[in-house]
C-alpha cells in the first residue's frame, strides 16, 4: 500500500566529518533510494539540514560559525549549492524535486499552517519529492524551528505521515552516547513514548562536531511524531538502502511506535505548531481533572499567572511546580487572569464588570503534554544484547 515518508538527513550523515566536504556516495546512496521508494508509489519528502555545513566547506571554514549573522549568511551559501547537487543527483533519475523553506512562524498563523499543508499535498500529487530545510538565512532566534529533527517531525504531523526517519551517524538509539559510553546498550523498540523518561536515556547536551541537536531533538521528534500517529525510525545514514528493507518490516535501526490514539489535525497544531506565549500554574484539583477527566480548566483552579497574553493565544498549563501537563488556547488576557485567578466562575461578571467565557481553556482547545506521570506504567522497550568479545 502506497505511504506517506518522511526522511530527515542530518549534517553528520551529508559531509565527510574530517574535511567537511559532501558525503557524495551517501547522497547517491540516499537518492536512488528515494526516487526508489517514490517508483514504489509511497510519497516522499526529504528534510535535509547541511545548508552550514556546506556553506562553510565552500568557504573554508573550520568551525561552525557562533554568531547568528554569520550562521545565516553562510547557510544562504551552503543552501544552494545543496540543492544543486540534489537536483543534479535527481535528474539523472528523472525525480521532479522542490525546495520548501519554512520558518516556524509558518506553522504558527493557522492559516499559514493549512497553506503549508496545501502546498505539501500539491507536491506530493505531482510525484515531487519536497527538500525541506529551516529558512536559516531570515529565521529570527526567537521564532526557529532550531533543529531539523523537530520540523521533520512537524512536517510528518502536518502531512499526516505513516513514518518518519531521522538518518544520522550512529546506527540507533543507545542507552548512553554510544562515542563516549563503549558499554551503551542499543536500543531497538519504544512501545510507550510517553514512559521514554523511565528508560532514562543518557544523551549528552550535544551531537556531533557539525550536528545540532544531538539525541535530544531526536527523542523530542520521536515524541512529536508518534503523538501524531507517525512510526518513527532513528538509523543511520550512511545506508539509506535500508529504508526500502525497513519499509518492508525489517527491524533495522530504533522503531518508535505510534500512539494508538493520534491527537486531531488541530489539536496537533495547538500542542506543536503554536509557541506558548504563558503559563498558568494550577492548583492539584485542576491538574487532576484536567490530567484524568480530560474537563476544562476554570479560573478557580489557577494559582498564577506567568507572561503577557492574549486572548486566543496558547499557553502552558503545569502544575505547581511548573512541569508542564497541557496546552490550549486561553479565553482570556493575562490582565484578566491576574485579577480572576482562584475566583468560582459566577464571580467573575462582577469581578471584571461584563460577561465574560465560562472557562479559561475549553476542553476543545486543549491537548495533554503527554509527559509520564508517576502512576503511568513502566516503558516496554527491548534492549538488545550488547556484542560480547568472542
Ligand atoms: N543515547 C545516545 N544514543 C546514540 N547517540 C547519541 C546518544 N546520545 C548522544 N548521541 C550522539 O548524537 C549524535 C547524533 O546527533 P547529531 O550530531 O546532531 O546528528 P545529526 O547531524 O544527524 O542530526 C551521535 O553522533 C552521538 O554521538
Ligand atoms: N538548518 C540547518 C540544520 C540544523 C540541524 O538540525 O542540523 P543537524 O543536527 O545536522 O540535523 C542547516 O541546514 O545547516
Amino acid at each position: 500500500m502506497p505511504q506517506t515518508l518522511v526522511i530527515k538527513i542530518g549534517t553528520s550523515s551529508l559531509t565527510n566529518p574530517s574535511t567537511g566536504y559532501l558525503a557524495l556516495s551517501t547522497i547517491a546512496a540516499l537518492v536512488e533510494t528515494l526516487s526508489q521508494l517514490r517508483q514504489l508509489g509511497h510519497s516522499v519528502i526529504l528534510v535535509s539540514s547541511g545548508a552550514v555545513g556546506v556553506g562553510c566547506a565552500r568557504l573554508g571554514m573550520t568551525e561552525r560559525p557562533r554568531t547568528i549573522a554569520l550562521k545565516q549568511a553562510v547557510a544562504a551559501v551552503g543552501q544552494g549549492r545543496l540543492m544543486r547537487v540534489y537536483d543534479d543527483f535527481f535528474t539523472s533519475l528523472q525525480q521532479p524535486i522542490a525546495q520548501v523553506l519554512l520558518t516556524r512562524t509558518d506553522l504558527v498563523q493557522r492559516s499559514r499552517y493549512l497553506n503549508a499543508y496545501g502546498t505539501f499535498q500539491e507536491l506530493l500529487r505531482l510525484g515531487v519529492i519536497p527538500i525541506v530545510n529551516e529558512n536559516d538565512t531570515v529565521a529570527v532566534d526567537e521564532l526557529k524551528f532550531g533543529d531539523n529533527d523537530t520540523l521533520s517531525a512537524l512536517v510528518a504531523s502536518l502531512v499526516e505521515a505513516d513514518w518518519l526517519f531521522l538518518l544520522t551517524d550512529v546506527d540507533r538509539l543507545y542507552s548512553a552516547d554510544p562515542r563516549s559510553n563503549p558499554d551503551a546498550q542499543p536500543i531497538s523498540l519504544v512501545q510507550s513514548i510517553e514512559q521514554l523518561e523511565s528508560l532514562q536515556v543518557q544523551v549528552g547536551d550535544r551531537g556531533s562536531r557539525w550536528g545540532t541537536g544531538g539525541m535530544v531533538t531526536k527523542i523530542t521528534a520521536a515524541r512529536i511524531a508518534t503523538g501524531a500517529g507517525v512510526r518513527t525510525v532513528i538509523t543511520e545514514g550512511r545506508s539509506p538502502q535500508n529504508l526500502l528493507k525497513i519499509v518492508q518490516g525489517e527491524p533495522i535501526g530504533t522503531h518508535f511506535e505510534p500512539q494508538p490514539q493520534a491527537a486531531s489535525a488541530r489539536k496537533r497544531w495547538i500542542a506543536h505548531g503554536l509557541l506558548p506565549a504563558g503559563k498558568l500554574y494550577l492548583d492539584d484539583g485542576a491538574v487532576k481533572v484536567i490530567c484524568q477527566s480530560g474537563k476544562s480548566l476554570l479560573a478557580a483552579g489557577i494559582v498564577e499567572v506567568e507572561g503577557e497574553f492574549q486572548s486566543q493565544d496558547a499557553v502552558q498549563l503545569c502544575d505547581r511546580n511548573g512541569r508542564e501537563i497541557a496546552r490550549g488556547l486561553v479565553n482570556y488576557t493575562s490582565i484578566e487572569l491576574q485579577r480572576i485567578r482562584g475566583c468560582r466562575s459566577e464571580a467573575i461578571p462582577s469581578i471584571l464588570g461584563y460577561a465574560a467565557p465560562e472557562t479559561v481553556v475549553h476542553r476543545d482547545n486543549l491537548v495533554l503534554s503527554g509527559q509520564p506521570s508517576p502512576n503511568s506504567p513502566s516503558l516496554r522497550v527491548m534492549v538488545e544484547e550488547p556484542d560480547l568479545p568472542l
